[in-house]
């Protein structure tokens, strides 16, 4: 641009001559090489958000990385103030309209996790000041804290931006990742955490490329890496700022505690725990002795289910000397209700039980007392009501249940990444508990914004994330934030082959203590590089138990699905055939066995499903989970057995079945299933299964079915056991003719089924079983043949009984849309 054009602009808008002096110097031969060197990007606008064009997409990304990567630090350009807080206040003003507008359009995100970041891992007193000027782009300056003031309201996209000025006056753009309970929250909100002109100390900050291009960030990754400081506050003690003590449009902040103690009071009653629990901080901040501060503060927490700072603060109230007696009841509740949050519930029931002494009446504290004594029972004894929890869950996916650990534990396990895995205790029964497990983190789509469009290429992986994926991640951080005696319980776990193997035990020997947590300037340290690593290999996709959906299991890979890291269950191996498997009931994760495992045998876990073909699964463990070579489990073992010829020989033909299979004539069919039955070279029984297979011979038999005739129905019957018997299931029924080979099993209620009882024939996913079974029961009830049809319904109920619980009142509830199809619900009414 023309320099008189320019400075007649700059005039225009107020900037002033050293400002324009300290602009123009970037245009000098040397600074413009260092701007050039800022702005490589491989962002598309809009961005590039098809499934489709990912791996193009993921390829730039990483491309970019790489470049930026071997690139060396550089001295960042100034830009005035004014224009970055002017370009700020635009976008701010844009993204107020764009919120008053949200129902008319949907908003896209892109981000990148899994490239290498810093979290500070010292406390703000071991660092030295440092100012923008001496900051080098492309570095992480530890030892080193920046210390500025906001000087603009925030913006928001996947962070949080604002501009913050240091103690000479320069500005820069700062963005805050994974700042708690801001992953979706409004602009509004933020400010109350992040208002214009408060102080902070960014602890040994990153000064970074942006892939958008334009102006380089400062980047806090972990939320404990920001110090709030209180105007009074030691650091800030010698300190002058260049523009004066006050940032204009900054209320000053008063020095009683009686205000900061309203000012929570009126955040809490909005519902905004986190700004109350701040503002109860900056109270404590002015009068460290203020119990009713503290026990508000409890309050907050425990809504933020922040339980362990929540306890913290409850018990120093109830033991503080000359507390009230009123606020040391108070205080004794919350700690109680804490405790359970914390999973205590033996402690939290001896200190409702102290209340419940002087309180006889109150029939909340009686409840809270049966609460506790239930959670016990179930922790100690692996029973609870499935039913009665999936009736709960179809409301709120958040349950109230005691975790149960099973007949297994960790054990070192050399060949395993991670050199960990689960082995059983003593021999475990085909359907027997494992695990009972709560999230530690749980990001639901239902529960995030349904406008906002997100990919997140993730550089561990080379996949995109899903929003659920990447909002995880968040969450898990906030969780930790607020319960910081977990943060071993995720920083346990696996963390990919770039970080040192983790502990050869898990979980982590319990804390007892709570931790008290200053949201201010929090004393523990997140490593988020280390917890993006650990949620990429141990998060699970989480679907829970609903009729319709576990009928899709490829919904798992669309991008409406939940997200969830759960410790202990992250423990267990994966294997294509898996002696157990997972059933999510809301937010609850239970494991049973899929088959009878011994004692010292390795407990394994299906990863995805196995029914996909050989390639397919070792491409996704490869890219995903295992990252290496292959898979050693006994389905990848007879796959190989198979030749590689005959593999891709099969991935060709269900490649070519796959689309329009049923209306395909019978003759095709017969054909397709011959040459498809040849490349299973390796003999093969009931637990070794070819489940390619199984597709050809349901879509056979749905065929026959189409004649209406009995023999048609007969044939189709038998189509329908073979099908079963190819998925892994040992069928003992009369009609597949094989009856003298196979012992009929019976049930514990000496009921005869038509599957060996002994397993489960689909692993990993047993439930899958339930529509092609009541499928043959139909088929028999429509040949009138009522024994029959009842023996296939009971086989039905067997498996989801065996599988999940419940018995026949959650096999009623969770088949009734199936059997109503099918008309069997009065006679299954009648025969369970
Ligand atoms: C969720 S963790 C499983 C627990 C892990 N072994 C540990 O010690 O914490 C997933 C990682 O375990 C390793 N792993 C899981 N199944 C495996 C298998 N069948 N063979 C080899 N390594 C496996 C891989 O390194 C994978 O990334």
């Amino acid at each position: 641009m023309d320099p008189q054009m320019l400075t007649r602009m700059m005039a225009q808008m107020g900037i002033t001559p050293e400002e324009l002096a300290g602009f123009m110097s970037q245009f000098d031969p040397s600074a413009t090489a260092a701007r050039d060197s800022l702005d490589d990007s491989p962002y598309d606008h809009p961005p590039q958000l098809s499934f489709a064009a990912t791996p193009e997409t993921i390829k730039k990304y990483k491309a970019w990385y790489e470049r930026d990567s071997k690139k060396s630090p550089t001295a960042a350009p100034t830009v005035p103030p004014r224009l970055l807080v002017q370009a700020q206040e635009q976008q701010r003003e844009e993204q107020e309209r764009e919120a008053l507008a949200a129902e008319n359009g949907i908003s896209t995100r892109m981000t990148v996790i899994g490239f290498p970041k810093h979290s500070c891992k010292v406390q703000l007193g071991a660092l030295k000041p440092i100012t923008r000027s001496t900051m080098l782009v492309r570095k992480t300056h530890t030892g080193s804290y920046f210390l500025c003031r906001s000087i603009a309201p925030c913006t928001k996209s996947i962070s949080i931006q604002t501009i913050v000025e240091d103690v000479n006056g320069a500005a820069q753009v700062l963005s805050i990742y994974n700042f708690p309970t801001t992953y979706e929250a409004s602009l509004a909100y933020i400010d109350f955490l992040f208002p214009v002109g408060i102080a902070m100390a960014i602890l040994e900050p990153t000064f970074k490329v942006v892939t958008q291009g334009g102006n380089p960030h400062i980047r806090v990754d972990s939320p404990t890496d920001i110090v709030f400081l209180d105007p009074r506050s030691d650091v800030l003690r010698d300190v002058h700022w260049k523009t004066g003590s006050q940032v204009s449009r900054f209320n000053a902040w008063p020095s009683d505690s009686d205000h900061w103690k309203a000012r929570g009071n009126n955040y809490f009653a909005a519902g905004h725990w986190l700004p109350a629990a701040f503002a109860y901080s900056r109270g404590l901040q002015c009068d460290p002795d203020s119990l009713a501060l503290r026990s508000n503060r409890s309050e907050a927490y425990l809504r933020l289910n922040f339980y362990s700072a929540a306890s913290a603060d409850a018990r120093y109230v109830r033991c503080a000397a000359g507390a009230e007696l009123l606020l040391r009841q108070k205080a004794l509740f919350r700690e109680a209700k804490a405790e359970y949050g914390r999973g205590r519930y033996q402690k939290a029931k001896s200190l409702l039980e102290q209340l419940h002494s002087s309180h006889a009446d109150d029939s909340d504290i009686v409840k809270w007392i049966a609460r506790c004594t239930q959670r016990l029972h179930e922790s100690l004894t692996g029973v609870y009501d499935w039913t009665l929890l999936y009736k709960q869950s179809q409301t709120d996916p958040h349950l109230d249940v005691a975790e149960y650990t099973g007949p297994i534990e960790v054990r070192p396990m050399s060949n395993r990444g991670g050199g960990r895995g689960i082995a059983a205790t003593r021999v475990i029964d085909v359907g027997e508990l494992l695990v009972v497990a709560k999230p530690l983190s749980l990001a639901t789509d239902a529960e995030l914004q349904s406008l906002v469009l997100q990919m997140t290429v993730n550089l561990l992986t080379s996949k995109m994330d899903k929003r659920s994926q990447s909002a995880n991640v968040a969450y898990a951080a906030q969780a930790i934030y607020g319960n910081p005696d977990l943060h071993d319980h995720a920083f346990h776990l696996y963390a990919g082959p770039d970080y040192p193997p983790p502990p050869s035990s898990f979980p982590p020997p319990p804390v007892d203590e709570p931790t008290e947590l200053d949201p201010l300037k929090p004393r523990h340290r997140i490593d988020l590089a280390q917890l993006e690593s650990i949620c990429t290999h141990n998060a699970f996709g989480v679907m829970p138990l609903r009729p319709e959906d576990r009928r899709k299991p490829d919904d798992l890979d669309k991008l409406d699905s939940s997200t969830g890291l759960y410790p202990l269950p992250s423990l267990f191996n994966h294997s294509c055939a898996p002696n157990s498997h997972i059933v999510f009931i809301g937010d609850i994760m239970m494991m049973r066995a899929s088959r009878t495992i011994h004692r010292d045998e390795e407990v394994t876990s299906a990863y995805m499903t196995p029914t996909t073909s050989y390639f397919e699964r070792r491409r996704t463990l490869q890219e995903g989970w295992l990252m290496s070579d292959i898979c050693d489990c006994r389905q990848c073992q007879y796959d190989r057995a198979d030749g590689e010829a005959n593999l891709r020989h099969r991935g060709r033909i269900a490649e070519g079945f796959s689309v329009d299979l049923f209306s395909k004539p019978l003759a095709k069919l017969r054909s397709l299933q011959k040459k498809l039955s040849a490349t299973y070279v390796a003999a093969r029984g009931p637990s070794h299964p070819s489940p390619a297979l199984y597709p050809l011979h349901h879509a056979i038999a749905e065929t026959l079915r189409s004649s209406h005739t009995t023999a048609g129905m007969k044939d189709a019957i038998k189509e329908d056991m073979k099908a079963l018997e190819y998925r892994g299931w040992s069928v003992t029924d009369d009609d597949i003719g094989r009856r003298s080979k196979k012992a009929r099993t019976l049930t514990r209620r000496g009921e005869e089924l038509a599957v060996d009882t002994s397993f489960l024939g689909d692993p990993a996913e047993p439930l899958q079983a339930i529509p092609p079974m009541l499928r043959v029961a139909q088929t028999y009830f429509l040949c009138d043949d009522m024994m029959n049809a009842t023996r296939w319904i009971k086989t039905a109920q067997w498996v989801l009984n065996t599988s999940v619980g419940g018995g026949k009142e959650l096999f009623m509830m969770i088949e009734r849309p199936l059997l109503k199809q099918f008309d069997l619900l009065d006679v299954a009414t009648r025969v369970l």
